[in-house]
């Protein structure tokens, strides 16, 4: 139903929000200057128009050949003219050729093949290695722990008890501070004062915590340290190398650089990390519609997507700049195109054939190459992958917000997981809670978050709120289950796309069910 909503009388709406509107006169004037301080745009290379890579190569006996279930006129419409004579025409004076949608797992395979592999590691300071892949194995740079430590607080001890306390520094010395190394070796039949974390002085046998001792005035002058019981040799010392031995292993190449890695590689001698650069994304958020601020008004509405992708990126291990609103202009989308050296743009908005939808006119002037136009998935079919340079893409996300959450897992996850060196994720598949719809041809990305349940365990419950414009059920799911063409029974264990940030909990919490409120009929409608 939501695939045949229509923008209706958009362009003259356009005109009339035209005005004394800051964030308007900022984005042009931001758009303005850039396009000013760029000169003007480049010119496409002679004989260079769109190359589409994209079709099918592989897809499935009876699977759709023209984009689902959409107007036919769109799907058949003439190739747009190539070169430089049709720059900055409109999309309706060149409408542009729908080629059959790819199948959506054939289009991640796509992604995440666009690119060889990823460039070349560098030597990376650990405050900027956070979620970056290790390029060469973490190997351990020194013993840990790297000296004999006590664990607990209380006295190192030499020998059998009872102990004479050494107290060098009279009854108020508090003995061998962690970080102190203690120059003199401990006699038998003596104790000393030892904090948690300081290194054991040689000739301890053992540490005695300090709410198991004792302490007794001897008659003659100074003190006796007495235990209850017998202390077993080695009791609470943390032996040098328990951990590891300098030229451990510690974790493959390969692996993320979580906080946990982080800490470990500081404490096994690292100032540096060997590993694969961040992958930089720009974000071009497109349309004049758009608020950056404040309630939606006189049919403007606020962007929802800037604020999202860039968290989102950068959840995936991306260097990604503050989005950029451009106007909906076709020159201005060229010049920001020619001009970026992301390794991967992010369009929103503008991928569909609309007055003003400039994606796919302005790949052709640019000469990019296309490898994924549409895939068959919904939400977001009109999404698409292209190649701006050998190791640059763009990705056109459909300004639909869930739709463009659609094409950012469906395109520019693999593609950046690839630039990253980041493995995929492991399989994962849950049984449903409830039915849920199946487009006739299109696999469907649904909202899902996770239930525990009493019989089986781990499940997904999919989430109303799905329709491609509305973000209420992704931001209350976990995950966007995979749902294959015809639909999915009660049970059925489907795979499931986790969320970056998914830890097993969502927004809404499992008891609370008013997120879930049912505009759209039975859980899971179709899109
Ligand atoms: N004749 C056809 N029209 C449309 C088709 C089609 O096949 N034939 N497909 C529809 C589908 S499905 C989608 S998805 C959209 C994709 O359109 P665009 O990528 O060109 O996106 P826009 O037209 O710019 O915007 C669509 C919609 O989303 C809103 N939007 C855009 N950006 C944002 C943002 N940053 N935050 C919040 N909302 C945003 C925009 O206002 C529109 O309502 O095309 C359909 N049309
Ligand atoms: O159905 Mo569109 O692809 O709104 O996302």
């Amino acid at each position: 139903m939501t695939d045949g909503e229509t923008g209706g009388a958009l362009g003259a709406a356009r005109d009339d929000r035209r005005g004394d509107d800051p964030f308007e006169d900022a984005l042009a004037l931001a758009n303005h200057t850039r396009a000013a301080a760029t000169g003007p745009a480049r010119p496409p290379e002679p004989g260079h128009g769109i190359r589409s890579a994209g079709g099918p190569p592989t897809a499935a006996p009876g699977a759709p050949t023209a984009r689902g279930s959409h107007d036919p006129e769109t799907a058949t419409g003439p190739s747009g003219p190539s070169g430089a004579a049709d720059a900055g025409r409109s999309p309706a004076s060149a409408p542009h050729h729908q080629p059959p949608a790819t199948p959506w797992q054939r289009a991640r395979e796509l992604a995440a093949h666009a690119v060889p592999g990823p460039p070349a590691p560098t030597a990376t300071p650990l405050a900027e290695a956070l979620g970056r892949t290790l390029a060469v194995p973490l190997t351990a740079l020194t013993d840990l722990p790297s000296f004999d430590t006590s664990a607990m607080d209380g006295w190192a001890v030499s020998g059998p008890g009872p102990w004479r306390l050494d107290q060098p520094g009279g009854a108020a010395d508090p003995g061998i501070l962690a970080g102190q190394s203690p120059a003199e070796a401990l006699q038998d039949g003596h104790a000393l004062a030892i904090a948690t974390g300081a290194r054991i002085p040689s000739g301890a046998t053992a540490v005695l915590r300090s709410e198991h001792g004792e302490v007794r005035e001897l008659p003659g002058g100074g003190r006796q340290l007495h235990a209850p019981r017998p202390v077993p040799p080695g009791q609470d010392i943390r032996p040098r190398g328990q951990e590891c031995r300098r030229g451990d292993h510690l974790l493959p190449a390969g692996a993320l650089v979580t906080p946990a890695v982080l800490g470990l590689a500081a404490a096994a001698g690292y100032d540096e990390l060997t590993a694969y650069p961040r992958p930089r994304a720009e974000v071009f958020v497109l349309g004049d519609e758009l608020l950056d601020h404040g309630l939606p008004q006189a049919g403007r509405i606020r962007d929802a997507l800037g604020p999202m992708l860039g968290p989102w990126l950068q959840a995936l291990g991306v260097a990604a700049a503050a989005p950029r609103h451009l106007a909906d202009d076709a020159d201005t989308l060229y010049a920001a195109l020619a001009e970026s050296t992301a390794d991967v743009v992010i369009t929103t908005g503008g991928t569909a054939a609309g007055p003003v939808d400039h994606v796919h006119p302005t790949l052709h002037r640019l000469g990019a190459e296309v490898l994924v136009d549409g895939v068959a998935v919904r939400p977001g079919h009109p999404m698409l992958l292209a190649r701006l340079a050998p190791r640059r893409h763009l990705v056109g996300l459909p300004g639909n917000p869930l739709a463009a959450v659609s094409g950012l897992c469906t395109l520019a996850e693999p593609l950046l997981r690839s630039l990253a060196a980041r493995r995929p994720p492991a399989p994962c598949r849950t049984p449903l809670t409830a039915p849920v719809h199946g487009h006739p041809h299109d696999t469907r990305l649904v909202p899902v978050a996770y239930r525990d349940d009493e019989r089986y365990g781990l499940t997904a419950e999919p989430l109303h709120f799905h329709g491609p414009a509305m973000l209420r059920g992704i931001a209350a799911a976990d995950a966007l289950a995979v749902v294959p063409p015809g639909g999915a029974q009660r049970g059925t264990e489907l795979e499931l796309l986790e969320l970056p940030w998914s830890a097993g909990w969502s927004a809404g919490g499992p008891a609370d069910r008013s997120a879930f409120g049912d505009p759209f009929g039975p859980a899971g409608g179709a899109a």
